[in-house]
């Protein structure tokens, strides 16, 4: 088996003074989608946010096999990790092609291949990003991410709040995306969980209570329900 491309060990995290990432030990191999679960408020945005050292975090964090639990943000993302935060984060004033501009961290950015997957958004390029729909800017919130070549890719609710055909979409976008690099996906929608992951981390009150197949955990609904309290047959809709 091909070693992990990230390998947390017993991260903890602090945010505002409070402890929310209490014991977190997982790895994320080196292919696929590693969906990250849980229910509200447990933890799964802080875990994101404490492996890029935007929260002051202890434990042991390997990329490649290389510690970066000690590195600066702009460290680690000059490693190669990709970072799609929740709810888009779009510069709402500027054009779609301005966002991509200013989220060009290599030297040779791959344009081309941004441009392939996102068609819509070459067409839109002299568009205002604030006035495209929530799921058009979360096209430009992946593009920009995939403008640069990244060893791993977080990326944190990108379907939340959009209808269900635009979930399709981003799914879509998303399996793209994981086909250039492994995709740390934390998401609630279990049928974009169905759709891309290959493996699961289920967080609960900041430590992990479940890792393993995704598929496995989605043929389990007793399981679903007692890890997330979410009923399959509902999710099914
Ligand atoms: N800046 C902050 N100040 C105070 N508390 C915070 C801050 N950020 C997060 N928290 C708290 O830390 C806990 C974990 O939050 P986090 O966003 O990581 O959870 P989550 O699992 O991603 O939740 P959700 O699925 O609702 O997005 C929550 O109780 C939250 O209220």
């Amino acid at each position: 088996m091909t070693e992990p491309i990230l390998r947390v060990t017993n991260l903890r995290a602090t945010v505002a003074g409070q402890q929310v990432v209490e014991d977190v030990t997982f790895d994320v191999p080196a292919t696929g989608v590693t969906a990250v679960l849980g229910r509200n408020g447990v933890g799964k945005t802080s875990t994101l946010k404490a492996l890029l050292g935007l929260y002051a975090r202890t434990g042991e964090v390997t990329l490649a096999g290389e510690r970066i639990d000690r590195l600066s943000t702009d460290r680690i993302v000059r490693r190669g990790v990709g970072y799609v935060p929740e709810d888009r984060e779009v510069f709402a004033g500027l054009t779609v092609a301005e966002n991509l501009r200013l989220a060009e961290r290599d030297a040779a950015p791959r344009r081309e291949l941004v441009a392939d997957l996102f068609p819509d958004l070459v067409r839109r390029s002299a568009q205002r990003a604030g006035t495209l729909s929530g799921g058009q800017q979360q096209m430009v919130s992946l593009a920009r991410a995939l403008l640069n070549d990244n060893r791993l890719l977080l990326v944190d609710e990108p379907t939340k709040g959009l209808a269900p055909k635009i979930v399709g979409q981003v799914a879509t976008a998303l399996a793209e995306a994981a086909a250039t690099a492994p995709v740390l996906l934390v998401e609630q929608n279990l049928e974009v969980i169905e759709r891309l992951a290959t493996t699961v981390v289920v967080i609960d009150a900041g430590r992990v209570v479940h890792t393993g197949d995704a598929a496995e955990l989605l043929d389990d609904p007793d399981r679903i329900q007692r890890l997330l309290g979410v009923h399959t047959s509902e999710n099914a809709a």
